[in-house]
């Protein structure tokens, strides 16, 4: 049974929230099954607590001031078939190998979150899909509807929402075992070079880098020096707040603080389709104490920019607010220093990264949605150069990434070409960088920050 603080806190934000236009929600059939899975939801325990909820806004905080690196990365969306040990292990290695090159090639300590465990809804540019003269609604992820394309899949259905909670818990769960059960041990960082990226230039590389990391070990060990930090990591979970009944039924009274958190991840982010400063996403998380993102593109204009900062962080919190650009590679120059400089004229610290994923999509000639791996170099560069022309800090990268050998993303050391994409083409929405993919952009990054310093 939920507390009557969390009885009224849901009555509040379904009374306010709920009254107001909200992006992106898909049409469900009939509203009591919306109701029996709300109320399913808000019996089911957090997924996370609280009190990390505020470690992370501490770590944020130092990412803004420039003493640390936010590495953000996962699935576009994850699905319920990938809800398994070898999934999760390969995006851990990922996050873990970029983390690694980081924090060694650049001496900075790197803030680690997935979009991992709850990264169920996706945003869509059409509400339908039409295919050979057949229009049915469009995938909205897991939480939503299924991926196949039949009129009974498509139905969106909000018992999903209640498997995309236990997904979550599950993929928490493993994640948390392995960072707390050694998997990240920095002693294992070989052993997250294995299978195909280890024969890569990009993993011949990391293994060098690797070899320095043993020799630094063994000096430590010589020395006797052997921290218990240096067996684990913290890892964060994050997702888009999209789907507003799955986060209001998630969302709670910290017994400790009285405040509300939304218990479903540790990092929500608003959406670039659904971050209307009068809309019901920007309200909702108004209310909520997590640490926050607002994804920003080509087309917010400053004073925007500072109407979010107001509503989304009027008392200024270091570390609640980051904003995720995406502008693409050809606009970051042109678009970004009127934004940084509008927020520094206001005296606002907020913490800066950069997505360079959904500024660069374009549709192949096969038919494969797709990015250009030097595109999103050329994203992330630009957004050194003009971070390093103002003197604000590059914070961080939001990268959708896979721990797999996929082909999504054209170019890369191990160069994929448009016409190889179909061969392992897997996500159910974007591209990703495939494993090697990510490994060679945490090196360019890793050059970008050391140069930087
Ligand atoms: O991941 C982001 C969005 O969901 C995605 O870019 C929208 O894709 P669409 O244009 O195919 O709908
Ligand atoms: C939908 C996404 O991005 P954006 O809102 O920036 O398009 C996303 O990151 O999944």
């Amino acid at each position: 049974m939920n507390s009557s603080e969390d009885r009224a806190l849901y009555s509040e934000l379904t009374e306010t929230v709920g009254a107001l236009p909200a992006a992106q929600q898909p049409q469900w059939p009939h509203r009591d099954a919306v109701d029996d899975a709300t109320a399913q939801l808000r019996e089911l325990p957090p997924l996370v607590f609280a009190g990390e909820c505020d470690l992370l806004t501490t770590r944020l905080a130092a990412v803004a001031r420039g003493e640390a690196f936010l590495l953000q990365g996962g699935d576009c969306a994850e699905t319920f078939a990938g809800v398994s040990a070898e999934n999760v292990r390969n995006k851990l290695k990922t996050l873990l190998q970029m983390a690694i090159v980081l924090t060694y090639a650049a001496s900075v300590p790197v803030v680690k979150v997935g979009r991992l465990a709850g990264q169920y809804a996706k945003p869509r540019s059409k509400a339908d899909e039409i295919r050979d003269g057949v229009t049915l609604p469009a995938f909205r992820g897991d939480i939503v509807n299924e991926f196949d394309f039949t009129e009974q899949a498509r139905q969106p259905d909000p018992a999903r929402m209640v498997r995309a909670y236990h997904a979550s818990a599950a993929t928490l769960n493993l994640a948390r075992a392995f960072v707390g059960g050694g998997y990240a041990d920095l002693h294992e960082v070989h052993s997250w070079n294995t299978d195909f990226v280890r024969t890569s230039p990009a993993g011949q590389r990391y293994e060098r880098l690797a070899g320095r990391i043993d020799q630094a070990l063994a000096f430590m060990k010589a020395i006797e020096i052997d921290s218990e930090q240096l067996r684990t990591v913290e890892l964060y979970s994050s997702h888009e707040a999209l789907l507003l009944d799955y986060e209001m039924a998630l969302t709670r009274v910290d017994s400790r603080s009285g405040v509300p958190y939304d218990v479903s991840g540790h990092f929500l982010w608003i959406g670039e389709r659904s971050r209307q400063l009068d809309g019901a996403h920007v309200e909702f998380a108004s209310r909520i104490t997590n640490p926050i993102g607002v994804k920003v593109g080509p087309t917010t204009t400053p004073d925007e920019l500072m109407a979010l900062a107001d509503k989304l962080d009027p008392e200024r919190r270091p570390g609640r607010l980051t904003f995720v650009t995406r502008m693409g590679a050809g606009t970051i120059r042109d678009a970004l220093p009127p934004l940084i400089q509008k927020a520094a004229a206001n005296g606002l610290v907020a913490t800066w990264i950069c997505d360079p994923m959904h500024g660069n999509t374009y549709e192949a000639p096969s038919g494969h949605k797709t990015r250009r791996f030097d595109d999103v170099v050329d994203e992330v560069r630009g957004f050194f150069e003009v971070h390093r022309g103002l003197g604000t800090h590059p914070g961080g990268l939001h990268v959708e990434l896979t721990g797999d050998d996929v082909t999504e993303c054209v170019g890369g050391g191990d160069p994929i070409a448009e016409d190889g994409l179909g061969s392992r083409y897997e996500t159910v929405c974007d591209p990703r960088l495939n494993r090697t993919q990510s490994l060679e952009l945490a090196f360019l990054v890793a050059e970008l920050l050391e140069a930087a310093r």
